[in-house]
């Protein structure tokens, strides 16, 4: 620990305004970031911040720019930009806070999807600082509607997010506007190399201040994921929500159809949960933020749209549902949880393809994931029963049942059975809706593989007449040069040795064997059940342009959990017995 971060509020230099104000939020010490970040900033120089998501960085730049802000001059001298609405709102709720106690202080939040006319109207009654999303920021510059021609201070949150391409060109416009001597401030948890770059740029003589941590991730967060197998997310998602003790969870998706799909299919399953995407209106946006903050509602389905900056303490899970493109998305989703020194879980689902992406983040985090095993039928199963055992009890202690028990005597007189067997029929008819046996789960459908046309070929090789066979073999699965030698020996009994020229492509391999396969051989090859051993998909003669045009008709539809058998009967392959030669 360096000797600034021993430094309470109070000797850092803020004003007195200021200080209340952390005195009623009850914050008690500096973190990291603001005991390092607020001196430098208070004495107007530009800098560079990085620390851990949920360490108060929003404070770290807000303190020090507040106390220097002059409130009885009302125009903007601080802007803050980020990369979304919710940030840009909850940025300014927050900037809105800490300065309350100074007088006359506005903040305004600019956004798109908000009233221009009620922009307009707070920004002529004069505000100090104006946090928001660069779209809506330009709108208003090229209105003529707000004014930057005397900020002091610029900061970009989410730093490296926001000088990315996309919104890059937005904030140097933006910036342009700026007087030329103004202190900039960039903050983030994550700067990657080439953005850093970037973000020297724009800074005059920056203090760099980097939050050295053991990860990139936050320690408190204990990370897990599932590989993806047997089972389709949907009902490993169904497990673990029904198995942990969850308060709040973020469930992150690709796209924004699919936060849409997913968050229905929990509903359907009896799950209070709702999307959050870009595609939303802006109300709707905000009020799934909002009931999310006060809790009436568990579970949001989102896009990245929701992956960074987000502050919401009751978040005690966070799904990646589909694996994030790059390890800083997935630094800052899984930083949902875990904030200021809480308690988080992440998990992450990883299909057969996406290992490598699990290997990255686990690189670029400097931490392992440890592999989870779902929860078991037999667990869940335990699990209702202990709650309908509960519910059942509290009915007894809380209500009067007396109508209910003259009811229960009549029907034993009425059928002749005894108490027992009454009981049992009415826990029955209770938990139909929702079982209390755990149903079988829906298996992951092995799509069945389309015709294994087998015929052969001759070639030349060197000189001589060779007959050449060509496999597809899918690699999507991780299946590697070494292992198909080993599986097609085993299944095939093909010698490695006859094994000859390998083509890897992108999501497949053609395999040429050199030997003339003898009878017996090509039938066992021809009879091994694809579905089970996904190392041998397709035998084709045809050459690697139409096998490529297969593989695009198959991909994405095919999903093969090596040797695992596809459970239920109907979704063994319709062609199994389709000999053709
Ligand atoms: N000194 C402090 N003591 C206690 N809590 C604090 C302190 N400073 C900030 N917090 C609280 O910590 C939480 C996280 O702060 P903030 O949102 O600023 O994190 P962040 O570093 O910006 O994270 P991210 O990288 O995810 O944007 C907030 O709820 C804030 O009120
Ligand atoms: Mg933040």
């Amino acid at each position: 620990m360096s000797s600034d971060e021993a430094l309470s509020f109070s000797e850092l230099g803020l004003a007195p305004a200021i200080l209340k104000v952390i005195d009623e939020v009850g914050y008690e010490t500096p973190t990291p970031i603001q005991a390092q970040s607020i001196p430098p900033l208070l004495a107007g120089r530009d800098l560079l911040g990085q620390a851990q998501t949920g360490t108060g960085k929003t404070a770290a730049f807000s303190l020090p720019l507040l106390t220097r802000l002059k409130p009885e001059l009302k125009y903007p001298q601080l802007l803050i930009l980020t990369p979304t609405r919710e940030l840009a709102l909850q940025v300014a709720e927050a900037v809105q806070t800490y300065g309350r106690h100074l007088p006359g202080f506005q903040v305004l939040p600019v956004y798109g999807g908000q009233n221009m006319v009620q922009q307009l109207r707070q920004l002529q009654r004069g505000v100090q600082v104006v946090v928001g999303t660069p779209g809506r920021i330009k709108d208003h510059l090229n209105r003529s509607t707000l004014k930057l021609d005397r900020l002091t201070a610029v900061v970009i949150d989410e730093a490296d997010e926001m000088l990315k391409m996309g919104f890059i060109d937005e904030v140097e416009e933006i910036l342009s506007h700026a007087p030329a001597d103004h202190q900039t401030a960039l903050f983030s948890a994550t700067m990657p190399q080439e953005v850093l770059k970037i973000a020297r740029r724009h800074l005059k003589e920056p203090v760099e201040i980097r939050i050295k941590s053991r990860t990139s991730t936050v320690e408190q967060v204990t990370q897990r994921y599932w590989q993806v197998k047997g089972l389709h997310k949907l009902d490993a998602l169904t497990r673990i929500l029904e198995a942990e003790e969850i308060d709040g969870m973020i469930i992150f998706v690709r796209t924004k159809i699919a936060t849409v799909e997913l968050a229905e299919k929990l509903e359907a399953r009896g799950f209070s949960s709702a999307p959050l995407n870009g595609d939303m209106t802006q109300v709707m946006r905000e009020k799934t933020v909002e009931r999310l903050k006060e809790g009436s509602l568990d579970i949001v389905v989102a896009t990245d749209v929701a992956a960074r900056g987000l502050d919401v303490k009751r978040i005690s899970h966070v799904v990646n549902y589909d694996i994030p493109h790059d390890t800083e998305s997935y630094v800052h989703r899984i930083g949902r949880t875990g904030r200021a020194g809480r308690e988080g879980k992440a998990i992450l689902f990883v299909a057969p393809r996406e290992k490598r992406m699990l290997a990255a983040i686990e690189r670029a985090t400097r931490q392992p994931i440890k592999a989870m095993a779902l929860p078991s039928r037999k667990e869940i199963t335990n699990r209702r029963v202990g709650q309908f055992k509960e519910q059942v009890n509290a009915t007894l202690e809380s209500q009067d049942l007396e109508f209910f028990e003259e009811l229960i005597d009549d029907i034993q007189t009425d059928y002749d059975i005894g108490h027992r067997r009454i009981a049992a029929a009415l826990a029955f008819l209770l938990q139909k809706e929702r079982p209390l046996q755990m149903q079988e789960d829906h298996f992951i459908q092995e799509e069945p593989v389309e015709q294994r046309s087998f015929s052969q070929r001759t070639e030349r090789r060197s000189g001589e007449q060779a007959t050449c066979y060509r496999l597809e073999v899918g690699r999507s699965h991780g299946i590697e040069p070494g292992n198909i030698v080993g599986a097609l020996s085993n299944e095939g009994r093909i010698d490695s040795r006859s094994i000859g020229r390998i083509n890897i492509f992108e999501h497949f391999c053609l395999v040429d064997l050199l030997t003339p396969l003898d009878p017996a051989q090509l039938k066992r090859i021809r009879d091994i059940n694809i579905n089970q051993h996904p190392l041998l998909i397709s035998l084709d003669t045809k050459g690697a342009s139409q096998a490529d045009t297969q593989r695009k008709t198959n991909r994405g539809k095919r999903i093969v959990g090596k040797g695992r058998s596809p459970a239920p009967k109907k979704t063994l392959p319709r062609n199994r017995s389709t000999k053709r030669s």
